[in-house]
């Protein structure tokens, strides 16, 4: 009988490689954005249906769900914008080796986290 039987995978004790983690975070991003489209579709057509409207949006998102909302939208923006900017690059043939994929991987989510943190600082 064979010995090195398959283990289960223990997700616990998987490190994913940074290229890894940027592709899921532009997939969990994207589907962010979809539904976050709502939201802002909903707050532009509500600001421009009436002053009544208008008033009860600006006061939504001087709130803070409102500003909750607002800072995540533009951070799951801005993260798959870079992302996406990474994909061009790569389209281009620059960033597929192993080394400079890392790079470019760890340099996206660093801009993401420090542009989401001024982001927050501003609108808070
Ligand atoms: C509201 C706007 C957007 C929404 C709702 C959206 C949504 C999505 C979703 C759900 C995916 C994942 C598809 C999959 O993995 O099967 C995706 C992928 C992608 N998005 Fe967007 N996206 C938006 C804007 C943008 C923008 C502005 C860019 C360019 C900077 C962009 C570039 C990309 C690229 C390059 C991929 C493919 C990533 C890959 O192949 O792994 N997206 N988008």
């Amino acid at each position: 009988m064979k010995k090195q039987r398959p283990v289960n995978l223990q997700l616990n004790t998987i490190s994913f490689p940074p290229a890894a983690i940027t592709s899921i975070l532009h997939r969990i991003t994207g589907v962010a954005l979809f539904f976050a489209m709502m939201f802002v579709i909903w707050a532009w057509a509500m600001s421009v249906s009436s002053s009544e409207s208008f008033a009860l949006v600006q006061e939504q998102m001087a709130g803070p769900l409102g500003k909750f909302v607002a800072i995540g939208t533009i951070s799951a923006l801005t993260y798959h914008v870079l992302g996406g900017l990474r994909h061009m690059v790569m389209d281009m043939g620059y960033w597929e080796e192993l080394q400079s994929g890392d790079i470019s991987a760890k340099a996206i989510i660093a801009a993401w986290i420090i542009l989401t943190i001024l982001v927050g600082v501003v609108l808070w």
